[in-house]
């Protein structure tokens, strides 16, 4: 299915984007620069590296074994990340900022710890570092441009929001269709569950070659069946209760449903070489008060190839009390659309219940 997006920017952004410092990159190797600044290479490189990482045997892979002692940092063998209760069909190794002991008080003590690296491929952890600094440089532009399109000032989420900002990143591997379960129903593994990203940003860097992630995309409601035949019990209830008096049970469990007034179909986000996907983090969902949706999405790889993504989340400060900024609460009606979340808590909450172990 063919979707057109266009981004439309809330205000006229574009005072910024003519200021945005670019640094003086060379045009990679048969990829145009599209404008993000990060070497097309490095974006190549680092998928390059994870992959020689995965392929080696899984007793070397197992090394850097992630635990709750290691701060939930390491590899993961596939399976052993779970989804809304279902293993997904990957492996990763999982990074986050380091935490120093008590740098947040007990809040930090989950994640405490520093990320632990392969010692082969030998300059992976070089690598990884280099691409952190600049996704988090990256990150912190494309913030306060939204902050802009949100009416604010540029630093809007500075500060004590994003002064100090936490990020993740996540290398990970999918296995090829056929090896996965060995016979032919791979559409039935799900590489990764229908999940919103925690954050406020996640860059996908995908390999090129395999379409595999889906975007959940909303859309008004045209028909559903179950909507229509609510719609007609609730809303004509009068002549329901009048011509059949027995219906009224099933009129109160339908009314305790949510109306559902949207609906919404899987569309594919094929890899574009040299860019990322970016998603939009259920932080920035609170703090715009809903101006901006988290994007829901999912991993299958039906290809006959493994497939390799990094995907670099760009988070609050990890102790920030997130709340609707008060000039999102004015665009919106006043009223908050959104409890508030400690980001930290947030992410403890679903790192901790996010694994087998
Ligand atoms: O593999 C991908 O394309 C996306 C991975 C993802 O959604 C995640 O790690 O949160
Ligand atoms: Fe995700």
């Amino acid at each position: 299915m063919a979707t057109d997006f266009k981004f439309i920017p809330l205000i006229d952004v574009s005072p910024l984007l003519e200021k945005w410092d670019h640094p003086n990159i060379a045009q990679d190797e048969g990829v145009a620069q599209k404008g993000h600044g990060i070497p097309v290479s490095l974006m190549k490189d680092i998928k390059n590296i994870a992959r020689e990482y995965f392929h080696q045997p899984y007793e070397e892979k197992m090394e850097i074994k992630l635990s709750a002692e290691t701060g939930y940092r390491g590899y993961q063998r596939i399976g052993e990340n779970i989804t809304k209760g279902k293993p997904d069909i990957h492996e990763a190794i999982d990074c986050y900022r380091e935490l120093k002991h008590g740098m947040y008080g007990g809040l930090g003590d989950v994640m405490q710890g520093s990320n632990i690296w392969p010692s082969n491929p030998p300059n992976f952890k070089q690598l990884m570092e280099e691409y952190i600094d600049r996704c988090t440089d990256l990150s912190r532009k494309i913030m306060r441009g939204i902050a802009l399109a949100l009416g604010g000032s540029a630093d809007e989420m500075e500060g004590e929001i994003g002064g100090d900002p936490f990020w993740v990143l996540r290398i990970i591997g999918y296995p090829a269709a056929s090896i996965s379960n060995g016979h032919d129903k791979a559409h039935d593994d799900v590489g990764c569950g229908a999940h919103t990203d925690y954050g406020l940003l996640t860059f996908v860097n995908q390999d090129d070659d395999i379409v595999a992630l889906q975007i959940y995309l909303a859309k008004p409601r045209r028909t559903s069946l179950f909507y229509d035949l609510k719609f007609i019990l609730i809303y004509r209830a009068d002549l329901l209760m009048k011509h059949r008096p027995h219906f009224a049970p099933l009129l109160i469990i339908l009314s305790c449903f949510k109306v559902r007034n949207k609906t919404g179909e899987w569309i594919s986000a094929p890899p574009i070489p040299g860019t990322f996907v970016c998603n939009i983090g259920d932080m920035l969902k609170i703090l715009s008060n809903g101006i901006y949706e988290s994007t829901l999405h999912r991993v299958i790889n039906n290809s006959p190839k493994y497939r390799v993504c990094v995907a670099y989340f760009y988070e609050p400060n990890f102790d920030a009390a997130v709340k609707p900024l008060d000039v999102c609460l004015q665009k919106t009606g006043g009223t908050k659309n959104f409890e508030g979340a400690v980001y930290g808590k947030h992410l403890i909450g679903k790192v901790t219940t996010n694994f087998i172990m």
